[in-house]
């Protein structure tokens, strides 16, 4: 074991961890960040081209965090010289009475974001190409648009080592000691640190076992799918196609979303927000199709400038907490380890801000916002929590 004490150790390289690393980095804390595999890699939550950045949520926490993280994106993107953000505008289609639509509204309204609300007559002119479903209302969130995933994970991993920061690899954590000073230890180096931050995305609960807590956490594996265009360029970001997410019917299902085709020139990409259960290590033997069933259905019905049938099918992992909201919190046994988790697939736009939250838990300073709904006491009468 060498004798060099980290200011902080990140365990975990996707966006999260390496945002947290950097924020650290950049308030001159000494470093380490611990990445099991090669770097870089496909194999958790933060890899692909692309990913959906908006504001319209309906809880005002998430409006007034996203709204430092456009600024903190913006200037991700000034630092590293390269273009993280395309505005795009992001279109919900959700049930025109239901109380998913009118809490949206509500909040978008008293956080003045700019908003389109498109009527059903003037709908198939504003976005051609897309049936709108009998008894849904649409909007059109005006900065929503495409985040460039891959692009900004190696950005932020590059700015992190060029403030001083380490990253190691290649090196899983097969044990955590707490105290005063942490103990990590990985397949190759014991490493020591006065804090700890956990952001291991779906091997969260892993890692956790070695402090005696688990979190409610169910992992999911997501197909990712993307969709021939009869013509191409029908739904492309150069003919001002926006991101959607239409949120279904019926409470308890599950939303659909697309992306403008963009990185795959011709191809779309449209998910189901929602997959079968899965070992984090055991991705690809999970093999249920069951929500590519139901994306055909969608494509069939709704976007008939697409061949229903999936042009290439990728895989990545959500890591889902009961009740969709982030796990932001220190241990409640050892307060010098701090945890990311539960991202729940809507993580990524946050990114900067969960790395400025984190790292302000991981200093010891009180976090810049109110993370009470972030807790781990909330899980405390769910059956899974060990707490
Ligand atoms: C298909 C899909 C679509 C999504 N769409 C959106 C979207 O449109 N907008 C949005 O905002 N978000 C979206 N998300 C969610 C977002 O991508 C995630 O919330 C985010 O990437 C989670 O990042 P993370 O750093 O927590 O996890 P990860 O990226 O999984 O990072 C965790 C890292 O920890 C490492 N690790 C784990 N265990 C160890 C160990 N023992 N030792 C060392 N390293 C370890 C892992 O290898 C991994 O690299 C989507 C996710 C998916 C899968
Ligand atoms: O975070 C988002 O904005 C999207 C919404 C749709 C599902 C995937 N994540």
């Amino acid at each position: 074991m060498s004798s060099e004490v980290y200011d902080c150790i990140v365990i975990g390289a996707g966006i999260q961890g390496s945002c947290t690393a950097y924020q650290l980095a950049k308030n001159k804390q000494k470093t380490l960040l611990l990445e099991q595999f090669v770097l870089p890699h496909s194999r958790g939550s933060s890899h692909g081209q692309t990913r959906i950045i908006r504001k319209s949520y309906e809880e005002d926490f998430y409006v007034q965090m996203m709204h430092e993280s456009y600024e903190l994106w913006a200037q991700l993107e000034k630092e590293a010289g390269v273009e993280l953000y395309k505005r795009t505008g992001l279109l919900f289609m959700a049930p025109e009475n239901g109380e998913g639509f009118s809490r949206l509204k509500v909040t978008l309204q008293r956080h003045k974001i700019p908003t389109v609300f498109l009527e059903k007559q003037e709908f198939s002119q504003h976005i051609p190409n897309v049936n709108l479903r009998d008894g849904y209302g649409a909007l059109i969130d005006t900065f929503g648009g495409v985040l460039y995933a891959d692009r900004a994970l190696r950005a932020v991993q590059r700015l992190f080592q060029s403030s001083g920061g380490v990253i190691k690899d290649g090196e899983k954590v097969i044990d955590i000691a707490p105290g005063a000073v942490v103990t990590v230890t990985t397949g190759s180096g014991v490493y020591r640190g006065r804090s700890l931050v956990i952001t291991a995305g779906p091997w969260a609960n892993t890692l956790l076992t070695h402090t005696g807590l688990q979190l409610p956490l169910k992992v999911v594996k997501i197909n990712v799918c993307y969709w021939k265009e009869k013509i191409p360029g029908t739904y492309s970001v150069g003919q001002r196609f926006p991101c959607f997410i239409e949120m279904e019917p019926k409470e308890g299902q599950y939303d659909i979303y697309g992306l403008p085709s963009n990185e795959y020139p011709g191809l779309m990409k449209v998910c189901y927000h929602m997959g079968s259960e899965t070992e984090p290590d055991e991705r690809d033997k999970q093999t249920d199709t069951g929500d590519i069933d139901i994306l055909v259905r969608y494509v069939t019905r709704c976007l008939p400038g697409l061949v229903p049938v999936p042009a290439v099918v990728e895989s990545c992992m959500y890591t889902v907490t009961p009740d969709h909201n982030f796990v932001l919190d220190s241990h409640p046994t050892y307060g010098n380890i701090i945890i990311g988790a539960g991202f729940s697939g809507h993580g990524f736009k946050f990114g900067p801000i969960i790395g400025k939250l984190l790292s302000q838990l991981a200093m010891g300073q009180v976090p810049s916002y109110d993370l009470s709904p972030f807790r781990i006491q909330r899980f405390q009468s769910h059956p899974r929590s060990s707490l």
